[in-house]
């Protein structure tokens, strides 16, 4: 348990007190080892931790503050199926999805797990053969996913990150009830050799219903017919009564269980559309990586345990340095919507201010995850990330390689390469080399500057450093390396969450907006009078005065 009063906790203040003071170039110089020590590699992964503000005693201090909160014994719960999302009263099984090796107790959900994905790779060879057929028998060219949330930032990104991979179909993601998200999809798509994947767990979702509606009135319009739905609809979800309602045909209906939370969904038949894209192999060999970060986080000591090192760091941070947020930078194009996907994963889950045990938790918990594709964020935010006033530590991501591509030639791509790699490792030591008032005068006398305006204007070039930031690579962004990736993530969310104490897999805060929602939403379409607060009363009546 995360408590202020423990000694862990006293001892980790003075480590805290105590690095402040200690240039993390210093920490180098003080054990020649270093960079062996704090790195770590699993899965396919390799994390540098040494440019961190913590050398080997406090990071023993962070590993007891884990091993106090019994993390090994949350871990296995999680992993053994127990109940421990308590608000829900549900088990949390997304790592039996990945699962190949049988295990001891839950066979009976591996066997819906294969099931499910015997139908998945039924349903992709039906669509990627073209015997799968629409309203006027020409096969299916698009497929569009309606989900919004877990159901679609998922698929989304792992869509987006095996890019080289795809070879099948066109696929389009509408998720926001703005009607301009739908319209500017379905204008570039043939009603009849459009697929729609209505993805919603729930099937309650307001968003993805609305989309879903109005697409199916687009595909009707055009096919003339009720039939086409069976044709061009199908869904993933756990309610598949309510999917029935709606009007999906049973056979079209993937299952999703209640054991799977939202956002930890996409290898489920949620990744319908990755294998749709990519191929069931694909798919499978991203399932593949993700179980071996599983393996790994059930099974590496503590010490050496990637998701471990990078929760407990984060924690450090959060808690003793008062960093409120955490950037995450991946150096590759392919990876442009991963920052956007893991705000999901790790502020809906960790975004809490109460306990297991329902009292306010101690200290901060989740941070604000921000971040941007290298090197685009170079040339604008990452000014505040050298010079700002505040500490953000950054995790910098980067394939080593990147697959050949059909425009440029193999020796301009490798070009390409280089310089971003180049601007990865010059981001993560300029954060913390810094630069010293003496350097910076020198670098203004070069301009040839007067010695005291280039003593005047040093401060304005001086850069704190010591700035922390973990640097994984891998060789390159393969399915399996991206599987590992995520499951990374996943388990540093989760260990954060079991040292704080919180439960990482209920969103209620999520909820309250939704009730709201569907409140103000008949005053907005009716005469029904507008009875809230003054603010949103006033609002309201702007809505209505536009649309006079
Ligand atoms: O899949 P659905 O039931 O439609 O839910 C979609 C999303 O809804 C809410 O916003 C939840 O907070 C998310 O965790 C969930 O992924």
């Amino acid at each position: 348990m995360f408590t202020p009063d423990s000694p862990v906790h006293h001892a980790l203040v003075q480590h805290q007190l105590r690095l402040a003071q200690v240039p993390t170039t210093q920490l180098f110089d003080h054990d020649p080892n270093r960079v062996q020590a704090f790195n770590c590699q699993a899965a396919g992964l390799h994390a540098d931790f040494s440019k961190h503000r913590v050398d080997a005693n406090a990071l023993n201090v962070l590993i007891q503050l884990a091993e106090s909160a019994d993390l090994i014994t949350k871990r296995d719960a999680m992993f053994n199926g127990e109940v421990i999302n308590h608000t829900e009263q549900r088990q949390v099984l997304h790592s039996i999805l990945r699962a190949r090796h049988a295990h001891p107790t839950l066979g009976h959900l591996q066997t819906d797990v294969s099931n499910t994905l015997d139908r998945m790779a039924t349903f992709v060879d039906a669509i990627h053969s073209g015997q799968w057929r629409g309203f006027s028998h020409l096969s299916i060219t698009d497929v569009v996913n309606i989900g919004i949330g877990g159901s679609d930032l998922g698929p989304q990104m792992v869509t987006e990150a095996l890019a080289p991979y795809q070879t099948q179909v066109n696929l389009h993601f509408v998720s926001n009830v703005d009607g301009a998200d739908l319209a500017q999809t379905l204008d570039k798509l043939n009603p009849a050799t459009t697929l729609f994947v209505v993805a919603s767990k729930t099937f309650t979702t307001a968003e993805t219903l609305t989309n879903a509606r109005t697409a199916r009135r687009w595909l009707l319009a055009a096919a003339g017919t009720e039939d086409a739905t069976a044709k061009h609809f199908v869904a993933v979800s756990s309610a598949v009564a309510r999917a029935v309602d709606f009007g999906i045909t049973p056979d079209n209906i993937f299952p999703l269980w209640d054991w799977v939370g939202g956002r930890y969904s996409l290898w489920s038949a949620i990744g319908l559309p990755i294998a749709l894209a990519c191929g069931m192999p694909v798919f499978e060999q991203l399932l593949a990586g993700a179980e071996a970060m599983d393996q790994h986080f059930a099974s590496a000591p503590l010490l050496e345990n990637m998701p471990v090192i990078m929760a407990v760091l984060g924690i450090f941070y959060i808690n003793y340095w008062h960093c409120d947020t955490h950037a995450i930078l991946p150096y590759s194009h392919y990876l442009g919507s991963f920052t956007k996907y893991i705000q999901q994963l790790d502020m809906e889950s960790n975004g809490k201010t109460v306990a297991l045990q329902g009292t306010a938790s101690s200290g901060h918990t989740g941070p604000i995850i921000w971040g941007e594709v290298g090197t685009n964020g170079q040339h604008s935010f990452h000014q505040l990330l050298h010079q700002g006033t505040r500490i953000v530590p950054v995790d910098f991501i980067l394939p080593l390689t990147t697959p050949a591509v059909s425009a440029i030639d193999t020796e301009t791509l490798k070009h390409h390469q280089a310089q971003l790699v180049a601007n990865c490792l010059s981001q993560s030591r300029a954060l913390m080399l810094g630069k010293s008032r003496v350097q910076a005068e020198q670098e203004f006398r070069q301009m040839g500057i007067p010695d005291a305006e280039a003593c005047a204007l040093a401060p304005h070039k001086m850069m704190p450093g010591n700035r922390p930031s973990t640097t994984i690579t891998m060789h390159c962004l393969t399915p399996e390396n991206l599987g590992a990736l995520i499951a990374l993530y996943e388990h540093k969310v989760f260990v954060q969450s079991a040292i704080w104490n919180i439960n990482a897999f209920d969103q209620w805060g999520v909820e309250l907006g939704k009730q709201l929602c569907n409140e103000i939403l008949p005053v907005l379409t009716t005469d029904a009078a507008t009875a809230f607060d003054p603010s949103t009363n006033a609002l309201i009546q702007r809505y209505k005065d536009a649309h006079q």
